[in-house]
């Protein structure tokens, strides 16, 4: 990698132009800090592109990123994440990157998502996304606390002019900084289909009887709800919504070719700032009360709930033993806390480690996904049952989700309470842990609760 700091964007292009010898691209970044602006206008702006969007907020840490258009992609029809891993070190290899700041998401960037099972076979429902991807966006945003930044990604090659290309990317910039009308529909849902719910209470009834055998501890079973909404779905509003109705997820969207998975996940999988890691363990679920007292008592019940505090002890223990190795040293409290969401309350424990110097983040995705949360343990005999029996292609959901960027920073969160929107259609997903006191009927209440975050931003 080669650091700049040259002072325009026409000189680092100019500057790596000329550093090109042979037939051979590179990638170039630039990086400025700007006035405060509102990502979501951005986001909706970015329209104008007409290419493929992405968006993430770390709500709790005021963090948001836009991602917009793609300079480069690592797109794969695997999910290994060691290859992934060795194309993203080459390019930054050879990357030139002019970047002043040591901000998060600011340098070169990444944002993507990966398939749950890559070994499971695509259906139809998720035909536009690759089994994995990481995607650098054109113009990339960075709103962190009151500061703002934006980046300009481009590959250039020995005969590129840099004018041009310069030229090119503040137009554009002028049109995705101005104020974009953002037309707000008010979508409502047509018709709603549960997929299959006799045959997925089923299922879970067939995983309680593989359990008890002895032949796991834990399954995750999802399930899928396929809605007809009166119009397409304005991507920005509902990120817009779900930012106000979940303030202490992460708001995701991403853009495939018209379709987009998005969502507001509670679970952080692993966010690393320089050394820190932080990981999550949530699982272990009951719903909000109607008023305190009886939010209290279901909070109350649910911290000492013996079939709740095995679903959540597993994935505790699971993520303890997969980072050892990775981290210098590891804080977990001895017992789970609530956190608590606008429409539900989870078992929460947080994870603290010090990641050593060799390992990345990469090192940690693929040592904790998918964690007990939403595969099982142990884990590959969770994930075979699941390929075998569970009735839906999971596509991205529930597999790790996020951003990186060339300073070993970077956070991935676990796409659950998520959904596809397909023009004026929706699939929405929501699975739960099944151990063996599980009662098919309670994990089926607790599936529905959990598509409630989706539904209601969707107007059902
Ligand atoms: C699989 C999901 O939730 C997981 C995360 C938290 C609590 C869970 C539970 O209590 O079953 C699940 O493990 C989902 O929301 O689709
Ligand atoms: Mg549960």
């Amino acid at each position: 990698m080669i650091k700049v700091r040259e002072e325009t964007l026409e000189s680092t292009l100019e500057m790596a132009v000329n550093s090109i010898e042979s037939s051979e691209s590179r990638l170039v970044s630039f990086t400025k800090k700007i006035d405060e602006v509102d990502a979501l206008q951005f986001f909706e702006a970015g329209k104008h592109l007409k290419t493929n969007r992405s968006f993430w907020s770390s709500t709790i840490d005021n963090f948001t990123m836009v991602g917009l258009g793609s300079a480069y992609l690592i797109a794969d029809e695997e999910v290994n994440l060691q290859t992934i891993h060795k194309k993203w070190n080459a390019l930054l290899h050879n990357a030139i990157i002019n970047n002043n700041y040591q901000t998060p998401g600011t340098g070169v960037t990444a944002m993507g998502g990966m398939a749950f099972d890559p070994l499971k076979a695509r259906t139809p429902l998720w035909k536009k996304f690759s089994k994995s991807e990481l995607r650098i966006p054109e113009f990339t945003l960075v709103q962190d606390r009151e500061q703002a930044y934006i980046t300009y990604t481009v590959m250039v090659n020995k005969v590129d002019n840099p004018s041009e290309i310069a030229r090119y990317i503040l137009e554009k910039e002028e049109i995705l900084l101005s104020h974009a009308d953002t037309t707000l529909h008010d979508i409502q849902v047509k018709a709603r289909e549960e997929i299959q719910p006799h045959q997925w209470k089923n299922t879970v009834g067939k995983a309680t009887q593989y359990i008890s055998s002895g032949k796991a501890d834990k399954i995750v079973l999802a399930r899928e709800l396929r809605l007809k909404l009166t119009e397409e779905a304005n991507v920005t509003a509902v990120l817009a919504s779900l930012m106000e109705s979940q303030p202490t997820s992460y708001v995701f969207a991403y853009e495939q070719a018209g379709d987009c998975f998005i969502g507001a996940t509670p679970e952080r999988l692993v966010k690393v700032e320089e050394s820190q890691l932080l990981s999550t363990c949530l699982a272990g679920t009951a719903p909000r009360g109607l008023n305190q007292t009886e939010d209290e008592k279901f909070g109350y019940q649910l911290l000492h709930d013996k079939k709740n505090l095995e679903e959540h002890n597993y994935v505790v223990q699971m993520i303890k033993g997969s980072i050892q190795s990775l981290c210098s040293s590891i804080q977990i409290p001895e017992t789970p806390v609530l956190y608590k969401l606008r429409n539900l309350q989870h078992l929460y424990t947080p994870v603290h480690g010090i990641l050593k110097d060799d390992y990345s983040i990469f090192n940690v995705i693929e040592k904790l996904h998918p964690t007990p949360a939403l595969g099982g343990e142990p884990r590959e005999k969770a994930v075979s049952f699941i390929r075998e029996n569970e009735l839906l292609d999971r596509g991205w959901y529930g597999a790790p989700i996020g951003w990186l960027d060339s300073n070993q920073n970077g956070e991935f969160a676990v796409a659950i309470r998520s959904g596809l929107l397909q023009g004026n259609e929706a699939s929405l997903f929501a699975g739960c842990g099944v151990v063996k006191d599980s009662d098919p009927e309670e994990e089926y209440e607790e599936t529905s609760l959990k598509f409630l975050p989706m539904l209601t931003v969707l107007g059902g």
